[in-house]
């Protein structure tokens, strides 16, 4: 009897080759990135010039909490002069966690500005507070 690659012609083989190749690759390909509209980051580029403090944040999240409290319950700093938004309350919220992810390279909450400048997350607006910067960037 003769072997299978006897049997199965070199074209057919070639195109089993290219099946597998695309077929894995769909599979074991990470995910690519996900689209952010123009629009949308437009949208929250402006959002985050808004005020002088922006913070997208998540109600559940224990780094936004603490965020929030050193702002405006620590510092007092007024919540009118903020745009806080709660990420996971809005129906676009994960549009513009997309797309502050492409402003700013950040992909977890809180996700901070102050005068239009990038802060980071929690521990690095903790840190500017322990280091007594962070109430004369609010001034
Ligand atoms: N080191 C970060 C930790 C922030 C963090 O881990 N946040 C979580 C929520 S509590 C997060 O963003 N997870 C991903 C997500 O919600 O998309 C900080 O200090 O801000």
């Amino acid at each position: 009897m003769d072997s299978i690659f006897q049997q199965v012609s070199v074209p057919t083989l070639i195109i089993i080759v290219l099946l597998t190749a695309l077929v894995s690759k769909r599979f074991f390909t990470a995910a690519a990135p996900r689209m952010v509209s123009q629009s949308t980051v437009q949208r929250v580029k402006e959002l985050i010039g808004e005020k002088k403090v922006f913070v997208a944040s998540k109600t559940y999240c224990p780094y936004c909490q603490a965020t929030l409290k050193t702002l405006f319950e620590d510092l007092k700093f007024p919540q009118s002069k903020a745009v806080v938004l709660q990420l996971n309350t809005m129906s676009d919220g994960q549009e513009i966690q997309d797309a502050l992810y492409e402003i700013n390279g950040q992909k977890t909450v809180p996700n901070i500005y102050i005068d239009g400048k990038h802060i980071g997350g929690n521990s690095d607006l903790q840190e500017l507070n322990s280091s007594g910067k962070l109430a004369k960037l609010l001034e």
